[in-house]
């Protein structure tokens, strides 16, 4: 692969009248002074972001030239032009230095220093350059003085682009081009644009160095065995990674190199939509001062946040720094996992809320990605909808499918790690009919999955599937763990499952350049 050469030095584009790293109390302070939101009674500060309140897939870009026609895939990846890029560049620069006001964020991401990247942050917005503090690593104050920026992101939500005029899809566009090593985001304040994006870059950049890039959670126990928990968006990588007793690494994104598994980031974006103190203690009593709430409903006298109200949109969410969890791993630094678990939101109510999975099956369920996109996080998306996004990030994961794939078979295999695959999603029957399974059962689940407490010799093999459940789990109800006595009618049921399996074949037939052994590892009908 070609290193960019001759990177577009924005640094000569962008006049200094720029704040930059500002504390999160001054950051706090311009925000309100902009009246871009207001103080919520948790101390938080709780914006709202108009139109998009979700990511906007349909949007996004990378600009084609001879450094990405032959790496990325572009069968997943939409391609623009690299002048579409160029020009949306100066007038986008142009838009930023006629702002009275500027925040711009230097930091990284990557909390291994062999791997990160060192990333500028160019806002127009002061709370999102606070996001920005809060899910990026700070730098030291000697680290700044020496911050060299490897890649620049410019984030201007008021900016909307002209399609027929500027070649975008609408007025709402995130361009990223590796080669001038510049992302372009404009006319959508979402925040969740500017983290996914350097995510995106880096799954671009580290496999080249071995790293395999992850959209997952992880987090440690006393012991200091690590887990990983795989999973789309909505299917309980935040939520499950906060758990007591153990120590968060991080919620969203991590690599895996040959000496064990760290953060990219150095904050959380949770989802408030129903959040309790009671159910999820760890998410809850992180937000408060400096922390973020996005499109959360707040009351107007007592500025108490409404986290029932999805009247604006059910991707509500919390921006916090790790060093407002009170049980967080600080660097974000792990050892090897020795449990992986898979999370899928299963809208079909087929899979099983537990099953084992052997090592080739892991890769099937790795390159299938099976879940639903759920309510929110992606425009248009209002109920739930199954999906096969591959390596459970497809949105973000530049590179083919089996690059990915064969990173992690190789980590699995060297670390003799377990791996399990959860179902979050619906029970006893499809979205409609069935429940989302219970959260405490999850946990039960995720506990005896890491503490490795499933008795193997009675484990029961599914025939559709092929996958091994387990008869019996310590605070769950026996009766859920093979789906089909949770559903109704069972005729119901093995007619959904024969579906979902169909589903399943046809959807791996992309993946025919894959070893057989993986290919073998589906659906057994
Ligand atoms: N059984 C369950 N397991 C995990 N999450 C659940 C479950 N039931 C409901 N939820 C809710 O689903 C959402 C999961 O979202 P989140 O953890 O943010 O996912 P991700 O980080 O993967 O995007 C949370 O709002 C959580 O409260
Ligand atoms: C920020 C996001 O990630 P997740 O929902 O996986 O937390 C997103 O998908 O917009
Ligand atoms: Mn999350």
């Amino acid at each position: 692969m070609r290193k960019a050469s001759v990177p577009t030095p924005v640094s000569q584009l962008l006049e200094s009248s720029s704040f930059i790293n500002l504390s999160a109390p001054e950051l706090i302070e311009c925000a309100l002074r902009n009246q871009e939101g207001i103080l919520a009674n948790n101390g938080a500060l709780a914006v709202t972001t108009g139109k998009y309140t979700g990511r906007s897939p349909e949007d996004r870009f990378f600009v084609k030239d001879e450094w990405t026609s032959e790496t990325i895939d572009w069968s997943r990846n939409q391609h623009i032009n690299e002048s579409v890029f160029l020009s949306l560049l100066k007038k986008m620069t142009q838009y930023l230095n006629h702002l009275h006001e500027k925040y711009v964020f230097r930091g990284f991401a990557g909390a291994d220093a062999r791997y990160r990247l060192s990333i500028q942050v160019v806002n127009e917005y002061a709370w999102q350059n606070l996001f920005c503090s809060q899910l990026f690593i700070k730098p030291t104050k000697q680290e700044l003085m020496h911050h060299q920026p490897e890649f620049t992101i410019l984030s201007a939500p008021g900016f909307k682009a002209n399609p027929s005029f500027d070649g975008t899809r609408s007025e709402a566009f995130i361009i990223i081009s590796l080669h001038h090593r510049i992302v372009l985001i404009g006319g959508t304040a979402y925040a969740g644009e500017i983290k996914k994006s350097v995510f995106t870059i880096l799954n671009f950049l580290l496999p080249q160095k071995g790293v395999m890039p992850m959209h997952c959670s992880a987090n440690v126990d006393q012991n200091r065995r690590t887990a990983l928990f795989f999973g789309l968006s909505g299917t309980g990588k935040t939520t499950l990674s906060h758990a007591h007793g153990r120590q968060l690494i991080g919620d969203d994104e991590h690599g895996w190199s040959e000496d064990g598994v760290f953060n990219f980031e150095g904050g959380c974006y949770a989802k408030t939509i129903r959040l309790t103190r009671k159910d999820e203690p760890q998410i809850y009593n992180s937000i408060g001062f400096g922390a973020i709430l996005e499109n959360v409903a707040i009351s107007n006298e007592t500025r108490v946040p409404d986290y029932i109200d999805a009247r604006t949109t059910e991707n509500t969410r919390a921006a916090y720094s790790l060093a407002y969890v009170a049980n967080a791993r600080i660097p974000s630094i792990g050892t090897h996992p020795d449990t992986i678990i898979f999370l899928t939101a299963d809208a079909c109510g087929v899979l099983p809320p537990i099953s084992l999975l052997t090592p080739e099956q892991a890769i099937y369920h790795f390159l299938s990605g099976y879940t639903s996109k759920l309510s929110g996080t992606e425009r248009g998306i209002i109920k739930p909808e199954a999906t096969f996004s591959t390596c459970f990030g497809a949105p973000f994961m530049p590179l083919s499918a089996l690059t990915y794939a064969k990173l992690l078979n190789k980590r699995i295999k060297q670390e003799n790690v377990n791996v399990f695959l959860i179902n979050t999603g619906w029970i006893g029957g499809p979205y409609g009919v069935g429940s989302r399974i219970n959260l405490a059962y999850t946990r039960a689940m995720v506990t005896a999955a890491l503490n490795d407490r499933f008795d193997r010799s009675t484990q029961f093999t599914d025939p559709i599937f092929g996958l091994h459940l387990p008869l019996s789990c310590p605070d769950v109800p026996g009766n859920i763990l093979l789906p089909w006595q949770s559903w109704h009618d069972r005729a119901a049921y093995e007619c959904a499952a024969r579906q979902l399996a169909k589903h399943f074949q046809n959807n791996f037939r992309q993946f025919k350049d894959a070893p057989t052994e993986w290919i073998n590892a589906g659906p057994l009908i």
